[in-house]
Parts: C-alpha cells; structure tokens; sequence
C-alpha cells in the first residue's frame, strides 16, 4: 500500500460536489502535484487529507492506517501529516529554533535539542536558530517553515501554494532546495500549486483534477505524451486539435496533411482529432514553391533569446511556434507548416 492513499473519496458544501469520487495513490517518497483548474478541489482534497474537514465518503489511508471512513475519523493532530503553506505560518514572537521545536511536545530538552540542530542543518540554516522569523527572507523563512513540518518525523507532507509568495528571481532554486530536502527527509508530498513550471520542478508525478476527480496520475513525461483525455493535453500544453482520419496504424490524414506517428492507433475508431504541440510543428521558407504546401501567415513574433517565436494561424486556431536556431520571418510573411512525425495523441470524436 502507497504512503497514502484516497479510495473513492466524496466531499461537498451545500449539496454540490467538489471532490467526486476521487481515488489517488502516492508512493513511498514520491512527491505529487494536484495540478487543475481553479476551483477544481485541490485544496479541498488536501483538508480531507490532513482531517481538517471529514470527507463525506470513502477511506483515505496514511502510511497503511485507515483515518477516514463512514466510522473511523482521526483528527489532525493524530495522522503524523505535516504541513506547509503559502504564508509560512512561523510565530513571529518565537526564535527560529523554538518555531521548528514547536510540534516536539512530548520530547525532553536535549532530544528537542539535538533534532533542532538536525533540522537546521538540513535546511543549511545553522546559523539562524537564535534569529526571529522577521531577521530572515521569504525564502528562509519558508525554509525554516519546512523543518518545523518535518521536525516530528511525519509520513506525510501537505505543501499548499509553498512558493506563491516568494521572489520569483529565487522561486525555482526555492523550489529545488525543498525538493532536496524532502527527498532527504524520505517523506512522500502532496504538493498543490497552480504553476505548470513549479508542478514540473518539484514533483515526481502530476495527478490532474477536474470536477472533483483524478482524472490522470502520472509522471510529467507520460502525462505530457500520452494524455488519456483532452483535458489532460490541454491542460499541460497549448496545442492545436487537427480533425484526423486513420489512413493505417501509423499515419493520419489531416488538413494539413499525413502526420506519422510513433505509436500504433490501439482504437477501433477511424475519425476523430489529433492534438499538436508547438514542438510538433516546423516552419519553412516559401522560396516560391506551392506544390502540396501547406502555409501559413504569421502574426506577430517576440524574442526569447535563443530564439523567435512566432504567432500564427492554424486550422482556425492560433498558436505560438519556436522557429529553429538562426531562422527569422516578416510579419505576414507566408511560411510552410511541416508537422514532425511524433507521438501522436488521437482523441475520437
Ligand atoms: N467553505 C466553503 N463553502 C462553500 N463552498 C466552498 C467552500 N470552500 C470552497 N468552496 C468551493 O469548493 C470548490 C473547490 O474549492 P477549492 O478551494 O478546493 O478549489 P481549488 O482547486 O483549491 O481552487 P484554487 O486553485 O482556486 O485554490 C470551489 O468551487 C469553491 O468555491
């Protein structure tokens, strides 16, 4: 059994669903991001979890102990669940050392004492412990935040937007240092963010959530190849649907014409849509040729250092394509849209 676990989890205010049924499990050590829409549940989810509210139906395990169902409610305080949010939460009128002390109630003074000192070295804080949290960053104040969640040994972590009010210069070497030291800790995470980038920066898996649901776990990687609803591919990607038709296994007949892919199609079905992905997508020079070319206008452009991006039109929808290193095109210049061969996403209709 994973380090935690959500079986058929409901949860609603005033009749109306907001978790619906909702089955997630997080490994031992792994970190996971509920990654969705506003309003979708996430943080709803996170409260069932820690006990902060009681799921209405289904069990939710912690480290193999059953802590909801229609008869068993374990309060906060019992689930062994750290947490970490947005505003830190430090106590101002507390030193550093007696904010990450502060859970160890039950612990004599040299234990606290000695696991302090672990803590603070463990988020390279060595020298902070006699400062109040005023005297730090955002950034060590948010680690200081992290020792104090991991100080009495949790099994698992609640991190709540942890990085949404910090610089965003420091946010993603933030982000990382966490990162270490979670995976340090050997603690699994639920991690809730609304960040594409900090989901993919932090986490071992995405688990996306719409309407209350899971309605895919996985790691980034397959998530992002082989998205099992367009929700999913929409969600991780600003793609274009092309309408398709299944000409064999392996090739598909589109506007624009026969994309390959790299997978075989596994459905019966013949029609539906694929979804491109900028990077599907190559630009050309028009040199005067018309044979069999499918074109394109372009829109607008902006520079991103290494290369220009370029706004264009594509079957009636606008997307922003990344032309290869050292080529460049005018504002309404007429260009040639090749589609690479890839791992094409069929979505039936
Ligand atoms: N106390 C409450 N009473 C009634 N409805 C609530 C309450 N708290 C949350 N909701 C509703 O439940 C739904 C889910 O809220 P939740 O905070 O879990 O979403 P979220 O996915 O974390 O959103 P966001 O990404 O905006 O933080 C929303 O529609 C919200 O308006």
């Amino acid at each position: 059994m994973g380090s935690l676990v959500l079986q058929n989890v409901s949860y609603y205010y005033n009749d109306t669903p907001v978790i619906d049924g909702l089955n997630l499990t997080v490994g031992k050590n792994e970190i996971v991001c509920l990654l969705g829409a506003s309003g979708c549940g996430k943080t709803t989810t996170l409260k069932a979890i820690a006990g902060v509210l009681e799921a209405k139906q289904g069990r939710i395990f912690v480290d193999g102990q059953l802590v909801s169902d229609e008869q068993t409610f374990t309060p906060p305080e019992h689930r062994n669940i750290g947490m970490m949010f947005q505003d830190y939460a430090l106590f101002p009128h507390l030193t550093v050392a007696s904010n990450i002390a502060f859970g160890l109630d039950k612990a004599t003074k040299l234990q606290k004492q000695t696991r302090v000192n672990e803590m603070l070295k463990l988020v390279h804080l060595e020298d902070c412990g006699d400062r109040y949290p005023h005297q730090l960053s955002g950034g060590q104040q948010q680690r200081v935040a992290i020792a104090r969640a991991l100080a009495y040994k949790p099994s698992l972590l609640l991190l709540d937007e942890p990085f949404s009010n910090i610089d965003p210069l420091v946010r993603f070497e933030l982000i990382a240092d966490i990162r270490r030291i979670i995976k340090a800790a050997k603690v699994s995470a639920v991690f809730v963010t609304h960040s594409k980038e900090e989901a993919f920066a932090f986490s071992d898996t995405l688990a996306i959530m719409s309407s209350g649901k899971i309605v895919q776990h996985g790691t980034p990687e397959q998530l992002f190849s082989m998205p099992s609803s367009k929700v999913v591919a929409e969600f991780l990607g600003q793609g274009i649907y092309l309408s398709a038709k299944v000409l064999t296994a392996a090739e598909y007949q589109t506007p624009l014409g026969v994309v390959k892919s790299f997978n075989e199609h596994s459905d019966n079905s013949n029609i539906g849509q694929i979804y491109i992905r900028p990077h599907h997508i190559e630009l050309h020079k028009h040199n005067g040729q018309t044979s069999a070319a499918y074109t394109a206008k372009i829109l607008s452009q902006r520079f991103i250092g290494s290369a220009y991006i370029y706004s264009l039109i594509i079957a009636e929808q606008e997307i922003e394509v990344a032309a290869q290193y050292g080529q460049s095109f005018d504002i309404n210049e007429s260009v040639i849209i090749k589609i690479k061969p890839h791992t094409v996403n069929f979505f039936k209709l």
